[in-house]
């Protein structure tokens, strides 16, 4: 039997405050096995009927790698278009990947033909399979935090481009490409607040009684 203590509650609560979607990454390397640990935090992680479809691919391939930021420029530039005026100059002022950076790139992806946890949970809500996936990216964002190691998703790409980029099995639906590395520097605020993109807002706006 484990128990925590306050002083643990109350270092599990700055785990949450100082995460940080991390986009500014330094590019010394990350220590052998450091991203494969995270991994297998990740897999602790709850999922629908205990099917663990969660699929990670480590992308150390220089042309793949090269091949995903073609992507993210390309899907960037469509997404700057689609704002005008002031909005348009804040997007393209922003930071939204450290893909150039990072040392480490992983891709996440749900498997929804796996047999794993005999459908159990699934039936009426198949998406639950990408929840499931979902939530073990956030574990490893903590974790990966908790190292002193930053962690940035980037969903600025198309989908069936990182699919073939990859060359991954047909069943499997992209979920997340995530950049890995040293952070630049910490930081309690998110970087869309500080620059002034989006404010966060307190829970009380989020959350009814019935
Ligand atoms: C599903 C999903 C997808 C994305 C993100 C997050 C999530 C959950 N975020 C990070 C996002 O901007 C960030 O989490 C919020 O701004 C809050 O900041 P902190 O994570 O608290 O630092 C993100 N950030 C970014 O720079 N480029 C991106 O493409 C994305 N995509």
């Amino acid at each position: 039997m484990v128990e925590f203590d306050d002083a643990f509650r109350r270092q599990l609560r700055e785990l949450f405050v100082w995460r940080r979607d991390v986009r500014r990454f330094r590019t010394d390397p990350l220590p052998d096995g450091a991203v494969e640990r995270l991994i297998d935090t990740a897999c602790l992680s709850p999922s629908v009927g205990l099917s663990q479809p969660w699929r990670f691919v480590i992308v150390d391939d220089a042309s793949r790698r090269r091949a995903v930021i073609d992507d993210f420029k390309a899907c960037n530039a469509d997404a700057l278009a689609c704002y005008s005026g002031e909005r348009a100059a804040r997007y393209a002022a922003l930071k939204l990947s450290g893909l150039e950076q990072a040392p480490g790139h992983l891709a996440v992806f749900a498997d929804k033909a796996s047999d794993i946890g005999h459908g159990l949970g699934r039936a009426t809500m198949p998406e639950t399979t990408e929840y499931s996936v979902v939530g073990a990216i956030t574990a490893m964002w903590l974790a990966a935090r908790a190292d002193g190691i930053g962690l940035g998703w980037v969903s600025i790409l198309n989908p069936q481009r990182i699919h073939d980029v990859l060359d991954v099995p047909a069943s499997w639906k992209f979920i997340a490409y995530l950049c890995i590395g040293y952070p630049e520097a910490e930081c309690d605020q998110p970087e869309l607040e500080r620059a002034k993109w989006e404010h966060r807002r307190d829970a009380s706006e989020f959350t009814l009684r019935r």
